[in-house]
């Protein structure tokens, strides 16, 4: 996330500090603007503490108070102590960081690749537990201070407090009221722990307790075969455990397209120390004491709930979804009905008193951002919805195109996607009367996966045959998370795969697997 080296600032009369680049690109704007409209919220503006206070202050709230300053608002966010909140302290960025060294171990244990590469490693590959996870959390901190940084030298005004709505326009914190024009919601999300599952977060964790490693299990279970589960039983296997996944659905990894996951059963679970148990829910789940007493874990048919079979195991992850953090916000303060706990919200982030199917009406100046509304539980979303609100705070009406959002899953070797998984766009196509087409690029069939040593994996294109339109990427093999952003700049853009299939890629480079597969949509042949 970005981080300013702190820079010059320029004093507004109103507004407080603005940098001067910013306010260069403000007075741009700003002329060009409706006069009248910017005279009543200047007007609007001085009656409050501040123009926009953010409440929560993860990658969403951060994202928001970065654009709330570049857009020159005076701008106030309660961290409740927890700058970085999710991602930084107890999700992408440490979880990124055990990927990494886990990688690594795989790799350099894997004598059959490093042969065919041309090196032999003597002896035995060792890792440090304790170093490993000090690499997490040092990484974590690094972040969390660049962040802290860049509020600084913005001139954010950083409450430590947490907030809590206080009526319109109101947010209390440390016993005070503060005031704004706008206020924006970005509390989060915390782990969901279904019932009968007791969690102590050492013998049975969720990923808030995963992410220390203070232990390597010689035998986890994982409960979900989700984002987490997946990632966490990579850097598990990589480092020695083994894995038995307990998913509810019929299938394993059901969040991804059907293809995708069977390709990714050959290459992320089957050669690896994984088994699983699909149909079944966690039912009963009961902490071990290490070395001692193993962990229970009761399982029951999804359909029939009847008992299935119970578990032993060292420890059991808990990856079974988050759950939007939103229960001590005093949204009834302003009347704010939540449904399953998210606060719901139109296009443009502005809050409704209820879902919008039930008749739910905007709530003047209160908009809420991330996890929290549950559109989309991505970091990179949390931050563009962020961005987002800030320019409905600016009058310049703003929507999030949710289709066009990437999400990548970072195990070895990743797996990722953008828009409809080729279910989802056929059961559009039918509706609407589209047919659907797809393609299919190999990485056996490119020369830098081949150099790498790194074949495995396919890039399956979506699209509407009528049209051209891309209606979903889904990838899986060596960079998928780098390689999905072509394809959702393009979706974004709306570029019709008869372009995509006429632009050149670099040669030699993992791109070149989407050129076979855009070709390939259009009847064409990669060289
Ligand atoms: C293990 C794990 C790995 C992940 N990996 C990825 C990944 O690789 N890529 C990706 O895109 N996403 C990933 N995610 C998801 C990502 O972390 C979330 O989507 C993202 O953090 C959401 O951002 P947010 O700002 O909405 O909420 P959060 O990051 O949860 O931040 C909300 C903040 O608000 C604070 N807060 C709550 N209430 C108040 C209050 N009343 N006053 C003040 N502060 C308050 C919270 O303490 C927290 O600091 C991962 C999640 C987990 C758990
Ligand atoms: N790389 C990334 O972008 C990344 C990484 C980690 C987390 N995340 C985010 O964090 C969120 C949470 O991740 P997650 O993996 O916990 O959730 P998820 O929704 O991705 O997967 C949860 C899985 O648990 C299963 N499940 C739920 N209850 C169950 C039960 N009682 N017994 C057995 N199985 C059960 C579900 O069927 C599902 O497959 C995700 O929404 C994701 O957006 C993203």
């Amino acid at each position: 996330f970005f981080c300013p080296k702190p820079m010059p600032h320029l004093m507004s009369a109103t507004r407080g500090f603005v940098p001067a680049h910013v306010a260069t690109a403000q007075r741009v704007r700003e002329v060009s603007r409706d006069v009248s409209h910017r005279q009543g919220a200047l007007f609007m503006a001085e009656q409050f503490d501040y123009d926009v206070i953010i409440v929560g202050c993860g990658v969403g709230g951060h994202g928001a108070a970065l654009h709330a300053r570049s857009e020159g608002l005076k701008t106030a966010v309660f961290s409740g102590r927890d700058v970085g909140g999710t991602c930084v302290n107890r999700g992408c960025v440490p979880s990124k960081a055990l990927l990494a060294a886990a990688g690594r171990v795989r790799e350099m244990k894997d004598a059959h690749h490093l042969k065919a590469l041309g090196i032999s490693v003597e002896g035995d590959i060792t890792y440090d537990r304790a170093s490993v996870a000090a690499h997490a959390a040092n990484l974590a901190n690094k972040v969390k201070g660049n962040l802290e940084n860049s509020l600084k030298a913005l001139g954010v005004d950083v409450v430590e407090a947490k907030g809590v709505l206080a009526g319109p326009h109101k947010v209390m914190g440390d016993g005070k009221v503060f005031t704004a024009k706008d206020i924006i919601l970005a509390p989060g999300s915390l782990p969901f722990v279904p019932p009968g599952v007791t969690c102590d977060e050492k013998t049975v964790f969720t990923s808030d307790g995963g992410l220390r490693l203070e232990r390597v299990p010689e035998y986890v279970a994982i409960i979900g075969s989700g984002y987490i589960g997946l990632e966490f039983s990579d850097v598990y296997t990589a480092l020695g455990s083994e894995v038995t996944f307990i998913e509810a659905m019929d299938r394993i990894m059901p969040t991804f397209d059907p293809e995708i996951a069977r390709v990714a059963e050959r290459l992320l679970i089957k050669p690896r120390a994984i088994d699983y148990r699909t149909g079944v829910f966690a039912s009963k789940v009961t902490p071990g004491i290490p070395g001692e007493k193993p962990v229970t874990i009761e399982m029951i048919d999804a359909k029939t709930k009847e008992l299935v079979e119970v578990l032993e195991v060292d420890a059991c992850m808990v990856a079974t979804g988050r759950v939007p953090n939103t229960k001590e916000l005093g949204l009834e303060e302003l009347g704010v009905e939540t449904f399953r706990g998210f606060v719901q919200v139109d296009e443009n982030m502005r809050v409704l008193t209820k879902p919008e199917t039930e008749g739910g009406e905007v709530v003047p100046n209160l908009y809420c951002i991330g996890d929290a509304n549950g559109k989309l539980m991505l970091a990179h979303a949390a931050s563009a919805q962020g961005v987002s609100a800030i320019e409905n705070i600016k009058g310049r009406k703003h929507a999030v195109d949710h289709n066009t959002v990437p999400a990548a899953c970072f195990t070895h070797p990743e797996v990722a996607f953008v828009g409809l998984s080729e279910e989802q766009a056929k059961a559009k196509g039918e509706k609407e009367g589209f047919k659907v087409g797809k393609s299919i690029g190999h990485f056996r069939a490119n020369s830098k996966a081949l150099a790498e040593g790194e074949p495995d994996g396919i890039a399956k294109v979506v699209v509407n045959k009528d049209t051209g339109d891309l209606l979903g990427v889904h990838i899986i093999g060596l960079h998928a998370a780098d390689l999905i952003q072509e394809c959702a700049n393009a979706m974004a853009a709306k570029t019709p795969v008869s372009e995509l299939a006429m632009m050149v890629h670099t040669h030699p480079t993992l791109c070149e697997v989407l050129d076979e597969a855009f070709k390939g949509a259009v009847g064409r042949t990669a060289h």
